[in-house]
């Protein structure tokens, strides 16, 4: 596990594009695409911008990149608390990635178990696989209580050993959301998680040096088989860990 602390969400930003690119290089040389699952919230909209923006829109073959959410509220793909929206009117609406490799969650969610079976149904074709797919890259942040994606303190899907994306109803509205699952963020080659901010200091602190306790700070039960996990904090958020990273 790999900790870097930032002076400030530019510099964290930037960093982050770059650790993408590298990421996505990779991705292509090795295997012909690079897919990436984005997180909600506000932390990564700056590196989103930087991503549509010179020079880093030109480092990325956009057309092999395939993009999905690794947790989404359940409202309309308009609705200001959509993760898609925000994604979209900062970075994908500015990037040649064809229409078909945004994969935003299923529009009809009327019901939830079977969207989230139709989103994994699609990730499956997507990665041409019928096991789990192994995602190039999934971008976390983390709530100030330990929350990453929409996996919350003691909830049942952080005990879901079956399913890869479940619905959930969480403390933080909008309440309804489809979520990646342990199993499947665990499977992934790279985690990158961006956090900032002095109210999650204490959660850093618990997480990185803390005891293992993934019911109280889900961000915990992060710990892919095979990949690295990356963090990137702020000042404000690292402002409680004890050894210099
Ligand atoms: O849909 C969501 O809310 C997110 O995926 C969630 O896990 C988010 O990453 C954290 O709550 C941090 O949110 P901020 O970046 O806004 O602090």
């Amino acid at each position: 596990m790999d900790v870097t602390i930032f002076s400030d969400t530019e510099q964290l930003s930037r960093s982050a594009a770059d650790y993408i690119v590298h990421t996505a290089r990779e991705a292509i040389a090795a295997h012909g695409q690079f897919t990436l699952a984005l997180s909600g919230g506000s932390t990564p909209k700056k590196l989103y911008g930087l991503l549509a923006s010179e020079p880093y829109r030109d480092q990325i073959d956009w057309s092999k990149v395939e993009i999905f959410w690794s947790d989404e509220r359940c409202v309309s793909p308009d609705d200001p608390e959509s993760n898609y929206r925000m994604a979209n009117e900062v970075m994908l609406s500015k990037l040649p990635i064809p229409a078909e490799h945004i994969h935003r969650t299923p529009a009809d969610q009327s019901d939830r178990d079977a969207a989230s079976l139709a989103y994994t149904q699609e990730m499956k074709r997507a990665f041409g696989t019928d096991d789990v797919p192994q995602f190039d890259l999934i971008q976390l942040g983390m709530g100030p209580e330990g929350h990453t994606a929409s996996l919350f303190p003691h909830q049942g899907s952080l005990r879901e050993q079956q399913r890869l994306v479940m619905p959930v109803s969480v403390p933080k509205p909008p309440p309804d959301r489809l979520t990646f699952t342990p199993r499947l963020i665990n499977a992934a080659s790279h985690i990158l998680f961006l956090v900032t901010g002095a109210e999650k200091d204490e959660a850093v602190a618990a997480v990185l040096e803390g005891e293992q306790q993934p019911d109280e700070y889900p961000a915990q039960i992060v710990h892919p088989s095979r990949g690295e996990v990356t963090w990137m904090l702020d000042k404000a958020a690292a402002g409680k860990l004890r050894k210099q990273k």
